[in-house]
């Protein structure tokens, strides 16, 4: 039988029981309805540069696409924020199937997968690990995909995750523009205050939900599968799907919407 056990529903980390105080924790629900339009959110404001792209890799949850981010050269402002955010790095969640994987649901609606493109407040904090502890240190955007026509952007990544399929693999990686990764679209959007979706899931993120999706084609997400949870050396491999976290209760947060 072949050496990899495909699908096992991999518990990635025990859920803690209770997150001390934990009460904006994130991922939740969008219901729709219930989202309130602020006609006082900004559109928001992203410049990347793609020659600040330095790495991806495997680390055992999902994998990253790492940004040099000692400079203001990858900067998210406008929108929900106060402040000046760098991207430090992106990467997804997904499931094993096309039915789920997303971490947010609108209106209960699972996707088969969510980008999150991570940012920390630069005005405030000098790192992402300072920042990663303060309740206005980082601002997340999430995207959801649907499987449909094969994404161009998407397909020079997903040619590398071949080299990354272990845990703790590390390829270097140039020239990726993060901006091709977002829906045309950016305008319209649900922000709410949560947390990291994985440990140490701290309540520091200014989550910024698309709601345009971007779709990627069905062979595509198959390589994102491929990836494995496991490093070489471990007897048993275990494939890298279902890497997304349940949704959390919105303890009486109220979600703003950027549109009617
Ligand atoms: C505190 C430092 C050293 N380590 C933290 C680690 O990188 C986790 O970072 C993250 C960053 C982003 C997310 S998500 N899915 O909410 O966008 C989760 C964990
Ligand atoms: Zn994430």
């Amino acid at each position: 039988s072949s050496k990899y056990v495909l699908s096992q529903m991999h518990p990635m980390w025990q859920e803690p029981l209770e997150v001390p105080g934990g009460d904006h924790q994130s991922p939740i629900d969008i219901a729709v309805k219930k989202a309130v339009f602020d006609s006082d959110l900004k559109p928001l404001e992203s410049s990347y540069d793609p020659q600040t792209c330095q790495q991806i890799w495997n680390n055992g949850y999902s994998f990253l696409v790492e940004y040099d981010d000692t400079t203001d050269k990858n900067i998210l402002k406008g929108g929900p924020l106060q402040d000046k955010y760098r991207l430090c790095q992106f990467h997804f969640h997904w499931g094993e199937s096309n039915d789920w994987g997303s971490e947010h649901t609108v209106d209960r609606r699972l996707f088969p997968a969510e980008l999150h493109l991570v940012h920390w407040n630069s005005d405030r904090y000098t790192l992402f690990e300072e920042a990663v502890m303060e309740e206005n240190g980082l601002a997340v955007i999430g995207i959801f995909l649907k499987v449909g026509k094969r994404h161009e952007g998407l397909q020079k990544l997903v040619d590398a995750l071949p080299a990354i399929r272990h845990k703790d693999s590390v390829v270097e990686f140039n020239r990726f523009d993060p901006a091709s990764l977002l829906p045309s679209n950016i305008d319209d959007y649900w922000t709410y205050h949560g947390s990291l979706t994985t440990p140490p899931l701290t309540e520091s993120v200014t989550w910024i939900v698309m709601k345009q999706h971007i779709e990627v084609s069905h062979d595509q997400l198959a390589v994102f599968r491929s990836l494995l949870f496991t490093s070489a050396e471990e007897e048993v491999q275990k494939s890298m799907v279902n890497n997304f976290r349940v949704q959390q209760p919105l303890r009486g947060r109220t979600v703003r919407s950027s549109f009617t």
